[in-house]
């Protein structure tokens, strides 16, 4: 039987709250409502909301996270577009459920009842830029962003893309002491595309396939600070000097060689929403209960004297539940370990002093 015209008037009013439930001119609770049985009744999963979904690392990101088993629901905020993303991302015939927030007036309701929240939202580098330079404008973003963090989800656990991460993870770190939530097993500067990029060059060099090979790499996410552990590549193996030092160098200069061959159209962006799904994907799996699940990533750290440090963790239903130490290292990598914390030390400072000062 065909539906009446007030049934398909009906429906399509439903399917726009679905898409925009914080925008009354776009539908009626009902969908809203509709939605979140769905999200119930349908394949468990946890919630994730994606801060910056709009952009070049975001848009990917929320493709690859729609097809996310693991994601009953996903909420694409930003500033700009988010309508259009969603709708675009929305007919994808998986399993999550996506909804879109535009604009600050609608933080509240894409962070209320999340999991697990993604944020790669500010500006990217330019050819000739450090990552600091990005500072200035990115600083206040995730200032505002992580406030509402507080406010509407304190218990997520957040995983931070925004560049500076060795100053932004500090910001988020103070933002959510002074709220009374702070919790350090939660807050997680992303560093995948390090993993990412060392496990793609060293595979070139040992002529591997590239799953197959697993590089550790500690510090943090900028130039000398990012430090990978050659000495400790699974399957085991042995470098010359000169294959070290290109690694490590190629490996540390990843981002900038992505932002020079891109001529001021901005920086990594979809190796980089392949690996914050890989990441976010192990942070889901740990929040599941899953054994084992361990992953680099810039956290809360007594590893070094430095209060923030990039390192291998386990992640499980509350966090980073373990810290690993850093094993042993050669000459080169105790060398490369304290010219990365003279840099990390400033860089954390500076995010620190942005909240407290
Ligand atoms: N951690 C890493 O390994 C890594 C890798 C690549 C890029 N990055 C960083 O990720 C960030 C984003 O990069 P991109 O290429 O996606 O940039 P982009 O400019 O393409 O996208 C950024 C998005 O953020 C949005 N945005 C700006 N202010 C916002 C706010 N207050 N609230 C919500 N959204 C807001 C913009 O509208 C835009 O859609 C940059 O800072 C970049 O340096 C980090
Ligand atoms: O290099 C950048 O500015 C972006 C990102 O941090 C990267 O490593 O690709």
């Amino acid at each position: 039987m065909q539906p009446s015209s007030t049934e398909v008037h009906q429906r399509i009013s439903r399917i726009s709250a679905h898409l925009y439930p914080s925008n009354p001119q776009m539908g009626e609770g009902s969908m809203l409502e509709r939605a979140n049985c769905r999200a119930k009744g349908g394949a468990p999963g946890f919630k994730v909301a994606i801060l910056g979904a709009a952009g070049g690392i975001g848009q990917p990101l929320a493709m690859l996270m729609k097809m996310n088993p693991l994601v009953s629901v996903l909420h694409l905020y930003d500033v700009v577009n988010a309508p259009g993303v969603t709708a675009d991302i929305s007919h994808m015939d998986t399993g999550a459920v996506v909804r879109g927030f535009l604009g600050q007036s609608q933080l509240e309701g894409a962070l209320t009842g999340m999991d697990l929240v993604i944020i790669p939202a500010g500006i990217p580098r330019k050819p000739g830029m450090t990552r600091d330079d990005l500072f200035k404008i990115n600083a206040g973003i995730v200032r505002t962003l992580c406030e509402g963090i507080a406010k509407c989800c304190p218990n997520a656990i957040v995983n931070l893309i925004s560049n500076p991460v060795n100053s932004t993870v500090p910001i988020a770190a103070e933002v959510f002491k002074k709220a009374g939530t702070y919790d350090p097993k939660k807050l997680l500067g992303v560093t995948s595309l390090d993993v990412v990029r060392a496990n793609t060059f060293v595979a070139e060099v040992l002529g591997l396939d590239p799953r197959e090979v697993e590089v550790p790499v500690v510090g943090g996410h900028a130039g000398v600070t990012i430090l990978p552990l050659l000495s400790q590549v699974k399957p085991p193996c042995s470098f010359t000097q000169e294959e070290t030092e290109y690694l490590t160098k190629r490996i540390q200069d990843g981002g900038t060689e992505v932002v020079e061959a891109k001529k001021g159209a901005g920086s990594a962006t979809l190796s980089m929403a392949y690996a914050a799904v890989k990441f976010a994907d192990a942070c889901l799996k740990g929040l599941r209960g899953d054994a084992g699940v361990v992953a680099c990533v810039f956290v809360a750290s007594q590893v070094t004297e430095l209060p923030f440090f990039a390192s291998k963790v386990r992640l499980g239903r509350t966090g980073a539940e373990e810290v690993y130490q850093l094993g042993p290292l050669n000459e080169y990598e105790r060398i490369g370990l304290e010219k990365a914390k003279k840099e990390l030390a400033e860089s954390i400072q500076k995010g620190i002093s942005f909240i407290r000062n």
